[in-house]
């Protein structure tokens, strides 16, 4: 039997994995290729999973990093899945401190060595998020050259939000990082599948291991709110939490609208979609050494104000 495709889906943290997945997914779907997709967050609970519909098979690696914690996870997750379905490929999105590496190396397994065929790693970059590294922890920094040093496809994403000079100065920087890899601009992580073929197979590959909770100091905090909170006093909360919450995303229902909304903020910039359907109002928040007590107090007093 062919062997199942498999593409790693690499990036920052709110870089838009989840928007390429999404992208990928409905191509795959006209193109009528079995698609499954394997997805690790690091919050305890799944925001992206309702990014895949139900048809998809979806098997997700929660409150961990694929690649210190459950890397034996999805070992377990890769042999569930192609026990359960017939597949032509699966695609794997990492949580946005994940080393790529350690994931191809799951999928390098000998176990896998007839069942799969890793095709590419590809790493989506935040243009804005690149250009103000410097902002970043030592840490933090190593991980986002390393994820572009080691990918077979860069896609330079959010390039809505750049003049044609950086544009031009980015692409030149990066390439001067990984000249094997094939580099592509996208806005909304808009790309067709034709292009996500690379230029040659990954092959295992070294690096130093940067884990989450060890090194990168990299925390999640889960919050629920047991009612509606005022837009205005959450706005202001936004503005004044630590620079280093670099994602938040989740559902909240505010005091002038019964349905949530879809919350999602990557580097200081925040969206709101209306959802269709009551959820919980859980927001996951991920950033380098989180207050908890802080954020705790501060997120009460939001329910309190209201
Ligand atoms: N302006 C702009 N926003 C974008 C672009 N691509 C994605 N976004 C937005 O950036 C935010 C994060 O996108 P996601 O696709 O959820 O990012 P992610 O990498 O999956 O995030 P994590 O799973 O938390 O690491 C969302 O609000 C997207 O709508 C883009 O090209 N331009």
């Amino acid at each position: 039997m062919k062997p199942v495709e498999v593409y790693i889906l690499s990036g920052f943290l709110g870089a838009g994995k989840t928007t390429l997945l999404q992208n990928i997914l409905s191509q795959e779907k006209q193109n009528q290729r079995k698609i499954a997709v394997i997805m690790n967050e690091l919050g305890e609970v799944s925001i992206d999973s309702n990014a895949v519909d139900k048809d998809t098979p979806l098997k997700e690696l929660l409150n961990g990093c694929v690649c210190c914690t459950i890397q034996g996870q999805l070992e377990v997750q890769l042999d569930n899945m192609l026990r359960e379905y017939e597949l032509d490929a699966i695609y794997i999105e990492t949580t946005g401190v994940a080393h790529p590496i350690e994931v191809l190396d799951s999928c390098l397994s000998p176990i896998f060595a007839e069942k799969l065929s890793v095709q590419a790693i590809i790493t989506i970059v935040d243009a804005m998020r690149w250009e103000s590294r410097s902002s970043l922890s030592i840490q933090l920094r190593k991980l986002l050259l390393e994820q572009v040093q080691h990918a077979d496809i860069i896609l330079l994403n959010k390039t809505d939000q750049l003049s044609e000079m950086k544009k031009a100065n980015l692409v030149a920087e990066i390439q001067a990082l990984n000249s094997k890899s094939k580099l592509l601009m996208t806005e909304f992580a808009s790309v067709p599948l034709a292009q996500l073929k690379p230029m040659q197979k990954p092959l295992k590959r070294h690096h130093e291991q940067t884990h989450v909770h060890e090194h990168l100091h990299m925390r999640t905090y889960v919050h629920t709110f047991n009612k509606p909170v005022s837009l205005e006093q959450f706005e202001q909360f936004l503005k004044e939490m630590p620079e280093t919450i670099y994602r938040i995303k989740g559902y909240i229902t505010f005091t002038h609208s019964e349905l949530p909304f879809l919350f999602q903020y990557s580097y200081g910039m925040p969206l709101y979609m209306k959802e269709q359907l009551k959820r919980k109002n859980t927001l996951v928040f991920i950033g380098e050494n989180l207050n908890h007590q802080q954020l705790v107090a501060d997120l009460k007093a939001l329910e309190l104000n209201d």
